[in-house]
């Protein structure tokens, strides 16, 4: 097998694949790096198999709030645990390196090194690449230097996402996204879960309202939150963990899961040479170039721009439509611009109630300097009480005074996740609060939200 190429993609996971299966399909001899599996993290120890744990009380949940519709007591745990394996095929990559390789890409096995000007060092193997290296090797659990951690066996998302048994107990460190989803997902399979927090509520990063009916939610199944906590050291305790707080309280649990955050996977890449420092994001421009490295592009997680799969393939086919068409600076919001990173990121955090959003939290558009109105509302439309007995939702909708359009949305709520699409589209396209209330909701829907928002407005 040849050892050129004309691009050289490290890390397979999902924004690697299509970083290469963009240039693949313009053209160019594309090589894609891997170290373990094809597919990356999202595949087999994050989107995938924490969605398939959680989906199942999700159901069950729905379910109990639509009385005359016959359900069990609790889920089966053998069962949700075979269904999540099956997501993860079993964590086999060999149907992901089948797609690659009908995608037209070379899968080399290893780890890749930068070693010098479009050279990769794979397991002592050199590739060299006639136009670009992407990087795409995305990020690691971040670990807090806790007294005793390393002296224990605790577990990171991967554990928390490929565990074959329901623990007895678990103790989550971490308010965040991971923290919040794992948490009920287990809590829901049976295991007794602590969640520990440093500030009031979990999910700081998002609107507080959402934080706050995350937390019900939470509390509902059965999971203790303790808030305002800092972690100050851990030990074994019973064949198990115990985490003591700087309030000098102790929580104990048979496992204790790390979710204080990640960090982009740069060590032992070489990207020192190009005056990088291991463990940091590489700095890139909207097209995916690493500044100053003109023959380099990273995109998704190890760029720190957005930790999601989505985003992080939206960057993937910027970079690689920049590669095949040379481009050099593009206009935004052309097809090689990841223009969208910097005002419509969407994310949905899958617990029940769910959060959905896009765009700015209210305290991002202040610091941002905007002219701002914010307009909440409780969902409680026709659709949601037909949805769920008891539905109970949160909505907030912050219009740019300046140009009445929409800077950022949430909806917090059983099953929102879906009507976060049509902000993302309104903020995208600049659509105006006047246009959009031209946009009718279909009857009975929990869509009829965005009414009750554009009037609630004023119009
Ligand atoms: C528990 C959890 C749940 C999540 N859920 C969601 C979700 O529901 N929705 C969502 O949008 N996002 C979710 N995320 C975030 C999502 O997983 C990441 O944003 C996404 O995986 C980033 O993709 P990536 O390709 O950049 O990196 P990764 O998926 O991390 O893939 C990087 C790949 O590069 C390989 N690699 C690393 N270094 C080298 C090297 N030197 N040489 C060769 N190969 C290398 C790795 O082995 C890996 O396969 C979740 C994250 C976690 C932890
Ligand atoms: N549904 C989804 O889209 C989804 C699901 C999971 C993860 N992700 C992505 O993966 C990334 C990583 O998720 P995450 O939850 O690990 O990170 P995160 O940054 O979302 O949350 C980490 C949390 O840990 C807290 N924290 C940090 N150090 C701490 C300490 N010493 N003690 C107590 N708390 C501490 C932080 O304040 C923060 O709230 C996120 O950026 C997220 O977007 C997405």
């Amino acid at each position: 097998m040849s050892d050129d190429f004309d691009v050289i993609v490290i890390g397979g996971g999902p924004v690697g694949e299509n970083a290469a299966a963009r240039t693949a399909a313009g053209g160019l001899r594309t090589a894609l790096v891997e170290a373990e599996r094809v597919g990356g993290e999202c595949s087999y120890w994050a989107c995938m198999p924490s969605k398939a744990l959680l989906r199942p009380g999700h159901a069950l949940a729905a379910a109990r709030r639509v009385p005359g519709v016959p359900v069990g007591a609790r889920l089966d745990p053998v069962e949700v645990l075979k269904r999540r394996n099956s997501f993860t095929s079993d964590w086999d990559d060999a149907g992901q390196v089948e797609w690659a390789e009908g995608a037209g890409l070379t899968v080399v096995r290893g780890r890749g090194r930068l070693v010098g000007e479009r050279r990769v060092d794979v397991d002592g193997r050199v590739l060299t690449a006639t136009k670009a290296v992407v990087v795409c090797t995305g990020s690691v659990p971040r670990i807090p230097s806790l007294p005793g951690l390393a002296d224990v066996a605790y577990w990171t998302s991967r554990e928390a996402t490929s565990a074959q048994e329901v623990p007895e107990s678990l103790v989550v460190l971490g308010g965040g996204v991971v923290g919040v989803e794992m948490a009920q997902a287990w809590a829901r399979l049976g295991s007794d879960v602590t969640l520990v927090v440093s500030g009031e509520r979990p999910l700081p990063k998002f609107e507080a309202f959402a934080g706050d009916l995350v937390a019900e939610g939470l509390r509902e199944d059965g999971v203790r939150i303790v808030t305002g906590a800092k972690a100050v050291a851990v030990s074994g305790s019973d064949g198990g963990v115990a985490l003591r707080l700087s309030d000098g309280s102790e929580v104990r649990g048979a496992h204790l899961l790390i979710a204080t955050g990640r960090q982009p996977a740069t060590t032992d890449l070489g990207v020192e040479r190009f005056g990088f420092t291991a463990g940091e994001a590489l700095d890139v421009d909207d097209t995916g170039r690493v500044s100053g490295v003109d023959w380099l592009y990273a995109a998704g997680d190890v760029t720190g721009r957005a930790l999601l799969t989505h985003q992080g393939k939206y960057a993937a086919r910027a970079v690689g439509t920049a590669i095949v068409t040379d481009a050099v600076d593009p206009e935004p919001w052309t097809a090689p611009v990841a223009t969208a990173d910097h005002t419509a990121v969407p994310q949905v955090v899958f617990t029940d109630p769910e959060v959905a959003s896009v765009g700015w939290s209210e305290a991002q558009a202040r610091e941002a300097g905007l002219e701002i109105r914010v307009v909440d509302l409780d969902i409680a439309v026709a659709g949601s009480s037909l949805h769920a007995d008891g539905y109970r939702g949160k909505a907030r909708m912050i219009v740019d005074e300046r140009k009445r359009t929409l800077v950022g949305v949430t909806f917090a709520g059983p099953d929102v996740a879906e009507l976060i699409h049509a902000a993302t589209i309104a903020i995208v396209g600049e659509v105006t609060v006047d246009r959009l209330w031209h946009a009718v909701p279909a009857y009975p829907t929990i869509s009829e939200v965005w009414l009750r928002l554009l009037e609630a407005y004023g119009l």
